[in-house]
């Protein structure tokens, strides 16, 4: 498995944040945005990296906010992965519109919007030169997309896990909210689960750790940072098993 340090990944799981789609507006998606990410996307795909995606669902909703507006945890979570199938089908008519061929696979079946998840026809897909967006986080309540990408990046066999989000590395404390806070260009997963390190949540960065899959985190709103990451250049935090 290659870790990106010395080559260019082959194929790559990209995990999109929901909220980063919607740029400066308060729910949704930004239509310039999504041309702009596709584009990117398709500019690396071009140059011969398989790419898969993973979506989330926080610019439209989260089970979170959901329960605090009374609705059931259960029906709240399928509402986020509803919102995921949203956002996949955007991204997939974003890269349909830039010439590419995309499938999306939903971890609900929902037939007539996309085939419902199979890892070896993922892996099928991918190696025939198809964009893949993998919909509907894991099918369940209870996880997030997050752990949806760890989960999808072990089983297509991906050489490297990229979580795009708002912040532009792993931190020893949330950016946000310290200002004090000092980026990793390196970590381990054992420090990041220690430290709790809440960049990504707990469950992914156990499925990484356990399966062996180096997560690289970097923001989104760097226009330059995905093609930079895939040729080498060390944008971000590289989080990797010990
Ligand atoms: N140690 C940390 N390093 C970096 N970001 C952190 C850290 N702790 C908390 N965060 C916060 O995690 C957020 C990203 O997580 P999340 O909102 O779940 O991302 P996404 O919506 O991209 O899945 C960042 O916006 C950042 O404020
Ligand atoms: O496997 C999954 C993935 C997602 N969700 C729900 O879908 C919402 C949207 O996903 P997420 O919050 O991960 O989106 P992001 O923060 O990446 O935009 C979550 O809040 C959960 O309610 C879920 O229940 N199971």
């Amino acid at each position: 498995m290659s870790d990106n340090k010395s080559q260019r990944p082959k194929r790559i799981l990209l995990k999109l944040s929901g909220e980063a789609l919607m740029g400066e507006m308060d729910f949704g998606l930004d239509p310039e945005i999504l041309k702009q990410t596709a584009s990117q996307i398709v500019e690396q795909q071009q140059l011969g990296t398989e790419v898969a995606l993973v979506i989330g669902g926080g610019n439209i909703f989260r089970g979170e906010g959901l329960v605090k507006g009374g609705i059931n945890k259960v029906s709240a979570d399928q509402m986020g992965m509803l919102a995921t199938v949203m956002n996949a089908l955007a991204m997939q008519d974003a890269l349909h519109k830039q010439g590419v061929s995309c499938r999306v696979m939903t971890a609900m079946s929902i037939d007539s919007l996309g085939e419902s998840f199979s890892a070896d026809k993922a892996r099928r897909y991918l190696s025939n030169g198809e964009i893949v967006i993998f919909a509907a986080g894991t099918g369940n309540p209870c996880f997030t997309t997050d752990s949806a990408a760890s989960l999808r990046a072990i089983e297509i066999e991906a050489d490297l896990l990229l979580k795009a989000t708002k912040v532009d590395g792993v931190y020893n404390a949330d950016p946000k909210k310290d200002p004090a806070a000092v980026r990793y260009d390196t970590l381990n997963f054992d420090d990041a689960i220690d430290q709790r390190l809440a960049v990504m949540d707990m469950t992914a960065m156990v499925l990484c750790r356990e399966n062996n899959m180096p997560m690289r985190v970097f923001n989104m709103f760097d226009a330059g940072a995905l093609a930079a990451i895939m040729d080498g250049q060390q944008i971000g935090t590289l989080v990797e098993v010990a």
